[in-house]
């Protein structure tokens, strides 16, 4: 098939939807779907050009949450947003019935932590002609992944495990073109790990996927900079524009309005174009 060298894009900025109980802290005075709207609005504002939403918390010791909980979570969310909104959706789940009813919602991409691995997911995704699917590595469960987590060589370990993960999807008959890499920071490796992966990112934009990263507020910054989590703001900056300059595509953040400024400046030094 003759690759049709498509002009680059400007890299997308993925605005983070929780809708799990515990992140609204403003003592139950709106409904849940209330403050989910008016974040969403909000993040829309600010530049947003995804949307993703999750019903489950995949910190470090989350608890699962059910399959019907999450259905109950994320879904009116889910439908509300392609309703009003004139955004890209992504549902953050690695149960294939929550990707199923996503899909036949309308989301527009599947965000796995488990990189497709979990019962009846892949199929799930194949079973859409044209669905998205970031395919992330983790090590272990948000349960037991900060135990303890070893490589050899994190780089070519998580680049191996993400090669092999987009075969897989290949071989269900998932377009190449349909496929995101995202080499899950956070997800079972220490913050050596994480330094090693974001300095050696090439090694992942060399498989020509496009890659997502998502650094925001993570707890690599909490040991560099010894801040909470709510003071973590320019270290995700940092973070964001070195993922760019080494060719990441799509930026996962808490924080849009300043992301898309660092994200449309990044951009205009690499095209040597101001963009307008
Ligand atoms: C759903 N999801 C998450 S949740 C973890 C999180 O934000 N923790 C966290 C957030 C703030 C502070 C401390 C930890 N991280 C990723 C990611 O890096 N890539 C993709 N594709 N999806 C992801």
């Amino acid at each position: 098939m003759t690759q049709t060298t498509l002009p680059p894009t400007a890299p997308l900025v993925m605005g983070i939807l929780n809708v799990t109980p515990d992140s609204f802290s403003d003592g139950g005075k709106y409904t849940i779907k209330d403050n989910a709207l008016r974040q969403a609005e909000q993040l829309i504002k600010e530049g947003a050009q995804i949307l993703d939403i999750g019903g489950e918390s995949t910190r470090p010791n989350a608890q699962p949450v059910e399959e019907q909980e999450e259905l109950a979570r994320v879904m009116p969310i889910i439908e509300a947003v392609l309703a009003e909104f004139p955004i890209l959706v992504s549902v953050d789940t690695y149960k294939a019935n929550v990707m199923r009813a996503a899909i036949q919602a309308g989301v527009q991409i599947i965000n796995d932590i488990a990189a497709l691995t979990e019962t009846d997911s892949l199929q799930a995704v194949a079973e859409s002609p044209n669905v998205t699917v970031c395919l992330m590595h983790k090590q272990g469960t948000p349960q037991t992944m900060q135990i303890n987590p070893t490589y050899e060589d994190v780089s070519r370990e998580v680049c191996d495990y993400l090669q092999a993960r987009a075969q897989a999807c290949l071989d269900a008959g998932i377009a190449k073109e349909r496929i995101w890499l995202d080499p899950g920071f956070g997800f079972g490796k220490t913050p050596e790990h994480n330094l090693q992966l974001m300095n050696r990112l090439e090694q992942l934009t060399a498989l020509n996927y496009p890659v997502l990263i998502g650094v925001s507020r993570k707890s690599l910054l909490g040991a560099v900079l010894h801040k909470p989590v709510t003071e973590r703001l320019y270290g995700s900056l940092a973070l964001a524009v070195l993922a760019l300059s080494k060719g990441a595509k799509i930026i996962r953040t808490h924080d849009v309005a300043a992301t898309v400024d660092i994200v449309k400046t990044t951009y205009a030094v690499l095209q040597e174009k101001t963009g307008d």
